[in-house]
């Protein structure tokens, strides 16, 4: 919280006593003022001002005493010459043990609180136990320097000519705090505009002001308490009315409130503005997933549609010659320990069924004998159409006997079938077994040279070579 004051009129002043006519001497009260301490007290322009100075205008009516202002140039000054007796009186002051042996205090009359003032950007202070390393700045002559060096000699204190001089200093950086009336300080801060600073909490006891009479006019004491107990009430508001216009401000720093609260909103706005743009990603990516998945199943199948054609024929659909050369003439290692027989068959005269039933009728044919080759070897043999109206028969753990026994089967089923158009087919069978550290493509030479035997022979037949 930080408290403000202002000045309604900083310009009243004191009217002197009128020295000439004094009744008698004893009612003639020559005083000293701290001549910098507003709104307390100052000297303007060789005249009093400040609330004492209203307090000693009332005390003249109420007392029939007169005072008549001694000028000084500081606080220190007016003590000094109030020690000297060449000064009576000081008007407004608080009452301390070292000032107990020179002077004589009336009842008080005014209060005011003691504030720490420090610059905008330290924490607030909740008193004198939080200074801690800080540096503590005190007008000297200052009751609070007594109080400091009684109660927290700890603290590490800067001793100024006026409170206007801490107050600076503080302002400055030279100094981190300091203490003073809370009234004085207030009008200080407005009237030099030091925006820099604040209050920044209560600093110690409250002044206590009273009036000071030097022990030597003790008489003075008794007229001064019975004229301050007829200041009124209404004297007293008016006095506070005049010198003080103190306002309430909130400490609270809201540019800093929003600012925190601007960079929190930022980063909301952020983090949804990923959040959006990871889950527009993330579909992105998952329909490019999902593209790519059905590309990749596309580019499968027509992988598999390519193996197939590339091994297969796609009349007959059995292995075609590229796959029986790749598998068997090129790879005789896996047959290399078996027995394995090769059988080469031709269809017989198949020109003449082209020729007599047309060329699509003699691809139905291709496959219907396909059918029947395939449905008359075992699983694990091998059928492959080599070329135009010729197929082979790799027969694996059979012997040139078994292999003959299968042409033979062959021939039956063919002759059984019943073709398209009741076509007769008939084939003509060359047989080879693979010799030991024959050569399969020997072998297969052996077995065509067989073949060729059975068409010379006069077709559906088999020759073995
Ligand atoms: N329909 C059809 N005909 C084919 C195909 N491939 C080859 N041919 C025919 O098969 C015939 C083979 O005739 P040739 O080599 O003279 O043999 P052939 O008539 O079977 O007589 P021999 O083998 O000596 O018994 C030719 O007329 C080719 O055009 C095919 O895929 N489809």
């Amino acid at each position: 919280m930080l408290v403000s004051l202002g000045f309604t009129s900083a310009a009243f002043a004191f009217a002197e006593a009128d020295n000439s006519t004094p009744s008698k001497d004893d009612y003639v009260v020559r005083y000293c003022v701290d001549p910098d301490w507003l709104p307390y007290e100052a000297i303007i322009d060789g005249r009093h001002t400040g609330i004492s100075s209203d307090y000693l205008k009332l005390l003249t009516g109420y007392t029939e005493l007169s005072f008549v202002l001694v000028p000084t140039s500081s606080w220190r000054q007016s003590l000094e010459l109030l020690q000297q007796g060449k000064c009576e009186l000081t008007p407004m002051l608080n009452k301390t043990p070292k000032r107990d042996q020179y002077l004589l205090f009336s009842d008080i009359f005014f209060k005011s609180p003691n504030v720490l003032v420090s610059l905008k950007t330290q924490p607030f202070l909740q008193g004198f136990e939080h200074i801690g390393q800080r540096t503590l700045a005190i007008p000297k002559d200052y009751r609070l320097v007594e109080y400091i060096q009684q109660f927290y000699p700890h603290i590490d204190t800067v001793l100024t000519g006026s409170e206007r001089e801490g107050l600076e200093k503080v302002a400055q950086g030279e100094v981190d705090v300091f203490v003073g009336s809370m009234f004085s300080v207030n009008a200080y801060i407005q009237q030099q505009g030091l925006t820099s600073l604040k209050i920044a909490g209560w600093g110690g006891p409250e002044d206590e002001l009273r009036l000071g009479v030097i022990h030597s006019k003790q008489a003075l004491l008794a007229k001064l308490n019975s004229g301050l107990a007829k200041v009124t009430h209404a004297d007293h508001i008016s006095i506070y009315k005049k010198w003080h216009n103190i306002t309430v401000i909130e400490d609270i720093d809201y540019s800093l409130v929003f600012q925190v609260l601007g960079a929190l909103g930022l980063f909301i706005l952020f983090l949804l503005y990923r959040t959006i743009s990871m889950t527009k990603y993330n579909l992105h990516l998952t329909a490019n997933n999902k593209e790519l998945q059905k590309l990749q199943h596309e580019l499968e199948r027509k992988n598999s549609d390519l193996d197939f054609l590339a091994q297969h024929d796609p009349l007959t659909k059995l292995y075609n010659r590229h796959y029986f050369n790749q598998t068997f003439l090129n790879d005789e290692r896996a047959y290399r320990n078996n027995c394995v027989s090769l059988v080469i068959i031709d269809i017989d005269f198949f020109k003449a069924i082209n020729d007599m039933h047309g060329h699509a009728m003699g691809d139905k044919v291709l496959v219907q004998v396909a059918q029947v080759l395939q449905a008359s070897v075992r699983d694990g043999d091998v059928v492959a159409r080599w070329g135009g109206e010729e197929f082979v028969i790799v027969c694996k753990q059979i012997d040139l006997h078994g292999a003959a026994e299968l042409c033979q089967r062959i021939a039956r089923e063919l002759s059984e079938f019943s073709f398209h158009q009741k076509i007769k087919v008939t084939c003509s069978f060359g047989v080879a077994q693979l010799n030991e550290h024959e050569a399969i493509q020997a072998c297969f030479e052996r077995a065509d040279m067989a073949l060729f035997k059975a068409k010379q022979s006069g077709r559906n037949q088999y020759c073995c070579a």
